[in-house]
């Protein structure tokens, strides 16, 4: 993510456009307002994401990261704006073009509790379930087999794979549902909140496997929480109000005086190693 802006702190300027990945690299939301019902949830938000770098949505509850993420996916239309993947309006992207370049996990990703883990991994790549009633987008190949393969390596989900989802634990889940988005080698990847409801092993877990992918190529557009989680991204987009607060590096966004302003909450960060840490003093 490269920048952000209107009624913020804005923590880089145009140098830092040079330094950016070329158009046909990116996803980007420009001018972009977006209601969410009625409610002008998103006002006039620029920002940039890149492939090949983790990026994290942050904001207090309200701030309109879900709806900022769905219209970035194109599942939400803007009021006005427009959202360009790879240099190009969303509107004139084709659905299965879309949503082959761009993957989505939500907050609570619904898994065929009764369906083993290959297959719902197999999903990814159009494989069909007729017990949803969903066909095969196309035949089957033995490239499909290699993603699936490959993606249920890359999230260590491969030793249960003949286990159906019900008998999961919430962190296991939470990786196959990774692996059945990372199936289809999308370029993005947006998820809600993908650490919600995880312990903090299987939380750190999930940022790890989210990193490796980001080395491979991958863009992650991450909504998050947690701001000692956000703060291992490589650069942050803070909303406040609908509106972008601050965006940069973590360590321009996650000041004492932007999380104040944000969360209304007096906090102090701390530099440990290569890490930030934020604690709230209230
Ligand atoms: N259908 C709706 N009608 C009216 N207001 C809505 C509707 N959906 C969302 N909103 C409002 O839009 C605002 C932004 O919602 P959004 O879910 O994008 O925020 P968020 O930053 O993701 O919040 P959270 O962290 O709590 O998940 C909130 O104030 C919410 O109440």
């Amino acid at each position: 993510m490269r920048w952000g802006g209107q009624g913020g702190k804005e923590s880089q300027g145009p140098e830092l456009l040079a330094h950016s990945a070329p158009l046909s690299d990116t996803l980007e939301a420009q001018n972009l307002h977006v209601h969410a019902g009625t409610f002008p949830a998103v006002r006039g938000v620029n920002a940039r994401f890149d492939v090949g770098t983790f990026s994290a949505v942050i904001g207090p509850n309200g701030a309109g990261k879900s709806t900022l993420l769905r219209a970035l996916l194109g599942l939400n239309k803007p009021e006005s704006g427009e959202v360009c993947l790879f240099g190009r309006p969303l509107g004139k992207w084709s659905r299965p073009e879309r949503s082959r370049a761009l993957a989505y996990l939500a907050q609570t990703e619904g898994l065929p509790d009764a369906t083993k883990v290959r297959d719902v991994v197999a999903l990814g790549r159009g494989a069909g379930d007729w017990r949803f009633g969903l066909l095969p987008t196309r035949p089957w190949t033995d490239d499909d087999d290699a993603a699936v393969d490959s993606a249920l390596d890359r999230t260590d989900t491969r030793r249960f794979e003949a286990r159906k989802v019900a008998e999961l634990s919430g962190g296991e889940r939470q990786r196959v549902a990774l692996a059945r988005a990372l199936a289809g080698e999308p370029r993005f990847l947006l998820l809600d909140e993908p650490t919600n409801h995880l312990d903090l092993a299987y939380a750190l877990e999930v940022i790890r496997y989210l990193r490796c992918e980001v080395a491979g190529g991958l863009g992650v557009v991450a909504v998050l929480h947690d701001l000692n989680l956000a703060a291992r991204a490589d650069w942050l987009l803070l909303l406040h109000q609908g509106q972008v607060l601050a965006a940069g590096p973590p360590e321009t966004v996650l000041t004492p005086e932007n999380l104040l302003a944000a969360y209304g909450v007096r906090v102090s960060v701390l530099s440990h190693g290569n890490k930030l840490i934020v604690l709230p003093e209230d």
